[in-house]
């Protein structure tokens, strides 16, 4: 396995300011209290059960589990990186469901290659239930199965171990149960172009084999390297030390991911991931679809190819999201290169502003084990370091036995190296280049991240509609939260993906400023917004729909009781764009309409703002919607 694989990123990254948190031994600071969310001290329940008890109009609108966390941690304890869990045979129960949303899961999986419909939506419909019922906001997304061309299966329901030199057959029959020494395909193509002399890895490396006769579609192999056979083992091709592509000409989605996909609609799952999308097309399609039917379902696409790799930059473009899905794509690429490829993917949807989820192996041996390996925990970190937007169980969840005591691994060791990130000196900085359509919305978020962490303020508001600003604020991985008000469910439920981002649902009006005064009002009401504590607020939902649209960066500081006029507004700025400029080159906005107006602070405003001033009162009627 030699082949190189290495992708080169145009684009450049920052990171926020390091911040000070206090007391270090040797360098690093220990345990703050804040790191120590237990779901099940007394002190944590007790804070639950009264929110939980709390008049539903005087609940803020965000999630129970953030909420009891947030009363008990303050802002800057709050875990940035998102947890998502595979929902299997180990945790589908309504109670076992209860438990992984206490346990901090936003977003349940549920793998389409697995069970009935039936099953998973008795699943989904608990979830939904638990949402209504207990105040949580899980999302729920669905995994489609894809044309899984490299899957074998022995019929056995555990592990078969291949000894060196002895002799298995791969077939594409079809039969029930298991044969002795036999492997079944579930792709008749999959020994197409396979030749004698070339090399069959299951699993990507567990164990190996030589090709020694191709009888018609079958294969006859000679275990030269031994190891175990797992159920729906993955296999892979190599010659001469590279990957044997099998374009496979199947479509990225079966007649079955389709009819997967008519049931998320109909049961209302948020996000459908993509399984072995091979180029952008297949992503615009289902998106195209989904558009047509008015629904607002997120689609992920997951990188698990060589294929997809190549491709990579259309495909993040394309999507709304990206699973690094290493199960598969370590079949397909050298294990070695997993974690710079990894971080490459990270990257570059970072870049595109596009959450990544990592997935697979996380906590591999807690499958059967009540403990991590100190590996497994290492590896959790440096995706954590790496900024990726949210981690995935797999197995751990659905089939192992400890499933609860993987996601508080994940939930510690997330909130560890998040601390552990900030600390760092700014050196290791580098910029966020402005690269997107909506250069605008992306400077001003750029900005007021920056500003976020300069001065220290404890939070970040963001009134929106369909969370393009929240996702932009997001992106630059800012220190303190962000808290995403919203008045779309469906916004809510995506923004559960991105990394410290807050979905808070409320009935925004059109008014920005009684928006701010609402929220900054409901937050100080339960404590959360204390005397001197500051916020930063960013807004882009418009004013007046036939007026402007505006983008409003405001600094509060909470010296005394927000919902008075009192409230002393340390800085603010105000800019208006004007509506026409989506019609310009370069830089249209999705968000940011209105004439310039006020002042335009730091030098990445410098060029645009300059432009801006010379579109002044052009006249031209105003556009009567935006998007936040
Ligand atoms: N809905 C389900 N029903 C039964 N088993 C499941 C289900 N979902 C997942 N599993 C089990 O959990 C394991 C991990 O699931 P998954 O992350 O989907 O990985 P994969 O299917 O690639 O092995 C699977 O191998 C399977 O054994
Ligand atoms: C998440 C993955 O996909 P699946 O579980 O569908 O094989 C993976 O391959 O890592």
């Amino acid at each position: 396995m030699a082949a190189d694989f290495a992708l080169v990123s145009r684009y450049p990254l920052t990171k926020p300011f390091g911040m000070d948190f206090g007391k270090k031994i040797f360098g690093v600071s220990v345990s703050p209290p804040t790191i120590g969310f237990n779901v099940k001290s007394s002190a944590t329940r007790a804070v639950m059960h009264t929110l939980l008890e709390s008049k539903k109009e005087d609940r803020l609108g965000l999630d129970i589990v953030t909420e009891t966390e947030l009363t008990e941690k303050g802002f800057l304890g709050l875990r940035k990186t998102k947890l998502v869990c595979t929902v299997g045979p180990a945790c589908c129960s309504y109670h076992q469901l209860e438990k992984l949303a206490l346990g901090g899961m936003n977003v349940a999986r549920l793998n389409m290659c697995h069970n009935s419909k039936d099953w998973h939506q008795d699943v989904i419909r608990k979830i939904k239930k638990l949402n209504l019922e207990k105040g949580f906001c899980v999302s729920v997304m669905i995994d489609t199965e894809g044309s899984q061309i490299h899957v074998a299966d022995h019929g056995a329901p555990s592990s078969l171990k291949a000894e060196d030199g002895s002799i298995w057959y791969f077939t594409t029959e079809k039969f029930d149960g298991c044969r002795p020494f036999t492997i079944q395909a579930s792709y008749e193509g999959f020994a197409q172009g396979i030749k004698e002399g070339d090399e069959l890895v299951v699993d990507g490396g567990m164990a190996t084999f030589e090709v020694i006769e191709r009888i018609g579609n079958d294969l006859r192999c000679k275990c030269i390297d031994s190891g175990l056979l797992l159920p729906r083992a993955k296999l892979s091709f190599w010659r001469d030390g590279k990957l044997v592509e099998k374009h496979n000409e199947l479509p990225t989605l079966s007649t079955k991911d389709w009819s997967d996909i008519e049931f998320g609609i109909t049961e209302g799952v948020d996000f459908i991931a993509m399984s072995f999308v091979k180029d952008a097309d297949a992503v615009k399609h289902l998106k195209n679809y989904l558009s047509t039917k008015n629904k607002f379902i997120k689609v992920l696409a997951k990188i698990e190819s060589l294929e997809s790799l190549h491709k990579l930059e259309e495909i993040v473009e394309a999507c709304d999201g990206v699973m690094a899905a290493r199960g598969d794509l370590g079949v397909e690429i050298p294990l070695e290169q997993i974690p710079t490829v990894q971080q490459e993917i990270i990257d570059l949807c970072r870049q595109l502003n596009k959450p990544v989820i990592v997935a697979s192996q996380l906590l591999e041996s807690m499958i059967e084990y009540p403990t991590p390996t100190r590996a497994e925990v290492a590896d959790v970190s440096e995706v954590v370091r790496q900024y990726a937007d949210a981690l995935m169980l797999s197995g751990e969840s659905a089939v192992g036995s400890y499933g609860e005591k993987a996601l508080s691994v994940l939930r510690t060791a997330s909130a560890r190296m998040e601390l552990w990130s900030r600390e760092q000196p700014p050196v290791l900085l580098r910029e966020l280049g402005s690269s997107l359509p909506d250069q605008i919305a992306e400077q001003t978020c750029n900005c007021a991240a920056q500003m976020a962490n300069n001065l220290g303020v404890d939070a970040i508001l963001v009134y929106t509609r369909h969370g393009q600003m929240a996702s932009l604020l997001s992106r630059n991985r800012p220190n303190p939260p962000v808290f995403a008000f919203t008045n779309e469910e469906t916004t809510q439920m995506a923004l559960n993906l991105q990394w410290g981002v807050v979905p808070v649902l409320v009935d925004l009006s059109d008014d920005m400023e009684g928006n701010i005064d609402k929220t900054t009002h409901l937050l100080k009401s339960k404590g959360m917004l204390k005397q001197g504590d500051a916020v930063l607020i960013v807004s882009d939902v418009i004013a007046t729909p036939t007026v402007f649209q505006s983008l409003q960066v405001k600094i509060y500081s909470i010296v005394w009781n927000l919902c008075s006029e009192a409230a002393s507004s340390s800085a603010s700025f105000l800019l208006k764009i004007p509506y026409f400029l989506d019609k310009m080159d370069g830089w249209t906005s999705d968000g940011a309409n209105g004439v310039v107006d006020g002042s335009c602070w730091g030098s990445g405003f410098g060029t645009i703002g300059e432009k801006l001033r010379g579109l002044k009162g052009s006249g031209e009627k105003p556009k009567e919607t935006g998007q936040g």
